[in-house]
């Protein structure tokens, strides 16, 4: 068996182009567009590739863009501050905080100064215990630019066993609540977790949001599971590859998303579709 590769940056263009269409429609209907505030802190040369995609993804769908570039020795309550006026901002729908933050700042006080409804990266605790209950509103963009990814395959995720590898606040705890109220029946690994490999032979859909180059071997994947790689490692010799070991991985898989080109276009995609949300429902 080969796997079915899940083309993400297709999909994200898709929604991508959707987004623009509504845009354009606001637009003649005399409506201000979408607008996104994108803060980084420091220069961190991967933070800042992220920002550059995201930044651009917003003015290709004609929203407008506002860039909060920091220092990296920047205080807390400078950031909170800013945070604060961005609030207040009525040309603003959505603040994102690019994380990892420098040491010396604390991301949870940062993210819950956030208003709940300006909140398009889904981490503020308001928004994670509405996914959490069941009544969704901003959901956190990579889990849920996965579960669009999911649904393209077209198969049934009602009572499928869902292993999810990774237990943060950004990828792997929203994932397991995403696939939870999808009718999966979810394990999440973790650093702790004994005999991973077990866990993993038993997904019909496996999430990976680790963080190490081939942390997963191809011959644990279960023959027909869906493999989503969310992993980001770029090599010495500058590839970009995932977190599961790709080319064995296909032999098994029914259907696998690549890295480049797999979840990151629908995490940016997703944050699109959470602006224009925050925008229609809580700001028009
Ligand atoms: N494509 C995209 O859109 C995105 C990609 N990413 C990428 O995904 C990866 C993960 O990101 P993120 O969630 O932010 O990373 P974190 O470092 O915050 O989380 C990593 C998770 O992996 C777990 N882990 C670490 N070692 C092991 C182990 N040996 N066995 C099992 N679990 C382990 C950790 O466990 P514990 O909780 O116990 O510490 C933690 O839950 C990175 O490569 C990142 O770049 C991230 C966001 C979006
Ligand atoms: N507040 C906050 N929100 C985030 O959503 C957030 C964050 N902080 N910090 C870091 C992680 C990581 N993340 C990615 C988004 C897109 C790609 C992406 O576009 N990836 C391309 C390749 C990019 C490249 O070439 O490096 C791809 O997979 O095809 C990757 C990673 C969002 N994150
Ligand atoms: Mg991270």
């Amino acid at each position: 068996m080969t796997a079915s590769i899940i083309d993400g940056k297709s999909h994200a263009a898709s929604i991508r182009q959707n987004i623009a269409t509504k845009v354009e429609q606001r637009i003649n209907q005399g409506l201000r567009a979408p607008g996104l505030a994108v803060i980084l802190v420091g220069a961190d040369p991967a933070s800042q590739v992220y920002v550059g995609n995201k930044r651009k993804a917003c003015e290709q769908v004609g929203f407008i863009s506002k860039s909060v570039d920091l220092d990296a020795s920047t205080t807390q309550s400078e950031l909170l501050a800013h945070i604060d006026a961005l609030n207040e901002d009525p040309s603003i729908d959505g603040i994102l905080v690019q994380l990892p933050l420098p040491d010396h700042i604390d991301s949870s006080t940062v993210i819950e100064r956030i208003r709940p409804d300006k909140d398009v990266d889904g981490f503020h605790p308001y928004n994670v215990g509405r996914l959490a209950q069941r009544i969704p509103v901003l959901r956190p963009c990579t889990p849920l630019g996965i579960m669009h990814l999911v649904q393209s395959t077209g198969l049934k995720t009602q009572g499928m066993h869902a292993v999810i590898v990774g237990a943060s606040n950004i990828v792997g705890r929203p994932m397991t609540l995403e696939l939870l109220l999808r009718g999966c029946t979810t394990t999440t690994c973790h650093r702790f977790t004994q005999d991973l490999r077990h866990h993993v032979e038993q997904a019909d859909l496996l999430v990976v949001a680790v963080g190490k180059p081939n942390f997963i071997p191809g011959e644990w994947i279960k023959p027909g599971a869906i493999v989503i790689d969310v992993g980001i490692n770029r090599l010495d010799t500058g590839k970009l590859v995932g977190d599961v070991e790709f080319d064995k991985a296909c032999e098994r898989a029914g259907h696998i998303t690549p890295v480049p080109g797999g979840v990151g276009p629908m995490t940016i995609a997703c944050l699109l579709q959470n602006t224009l949300f925050a925008c229609e429902q809580y700001h028009s």
